[in-house]
């Protein structure tokens, strides 16, 4: 039955992106997806908005959760500084494969340490696995009801420090309600919605900046 639209998108990339430039792999990828055929990416649009919470972050951990094809872990991943590292978490293994190739092919395999599990599993075992005691920076991409359980879940492990940004995907568009009540209710998150558009599209969607107070 053909390519897989993972596998479609790894091919545009091949096609059209330069090895070892992640502009030209987001690039190939955003137009891809807006003339040809759309993908759940987070996109160019919203993808500005990551790109500068990231670069006020600048972080030393980062932890993404959903990598699908590995779009947003290479927005992510360019803006790191030398001796970062980004874990992502992919629950597809197919996605997982193309996610690989694609951050390969930008060259930042050396920043990106790539999960295949669901995260509920996975998150626990990050300290031990990884050695680390905390993430400076989370992007929420998968599931949107495991938001707020992965959310509770990085807490209870001490992944979260005073002063963690969390930035959520979709908390219009497909919508994370239990999400955006969790976080703007909470005294020991300040948040902020920031307005944008569903990828490649004009639907309403966008980003909820969160920051834990410790
Ligand atoms: N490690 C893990 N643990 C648990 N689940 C895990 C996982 N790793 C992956 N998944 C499973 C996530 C599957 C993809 C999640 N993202 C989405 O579902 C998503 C959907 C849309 C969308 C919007 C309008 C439409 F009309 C249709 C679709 C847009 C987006 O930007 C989205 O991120
Ligand atoms: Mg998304």
């Amino acid at each position: 039955t053909g390519l897989s639209r993972p596998q479609r998108i790894l091919k545009a990339v091949q096609k059209n992106a330069k090895k070892g430039d992640p502009q030209s792999v987001i690039a190939a990828i955003d137009h891809y997806c807006r003339h040809k055929e759309w993908a759940m990416n987070v996109g160019d649009d919203k993808g500005l908005i990551l790109d500068s919470v990231v670069m006020e972050v600048n972080p030393s951990s980062a932890l993404e959760l959903g990598t699908y094809c590995g779009y947003s872990t290479v927005r992510i991943a360019r803006l790191l500084p030398a001796g970062s590292t980004l874990i992502t978490v992919e629950f597809n293994p197919h996605c997982a494969v193309i996610a690989r190739q694609i951050i390969a092919y930008a060259g930042l395999q050396d920043k990106v340490k790539l999960m295949e599990g669901p995260s509920g599993d996975l998150i626990p075992k990050i300290k031990e696995q990884f050695g680390i005691t905390s993430f400076d920076f989370v992007f929420l991409d998968h599931w949107k009801d495991r938001y707020v359980p992965d959310t509770k879940l990085l807490e209870e492990c001490g992944l979260l420090r005073k002063g963690s940004v969390l930035l959520a995907d979709n908390v219009i568009c497909p919508g994370a309600p239990e999400y955006l009540e969790y976080v703007r209710n909470n005294p020991r998150y300040e948040t902020r919605y920031f307005p944008s558009n569903l990828e490649y599209t004009k639907v309403e969607d966008g980003l909820e900046k969160s920051v834990f107070l410790g």
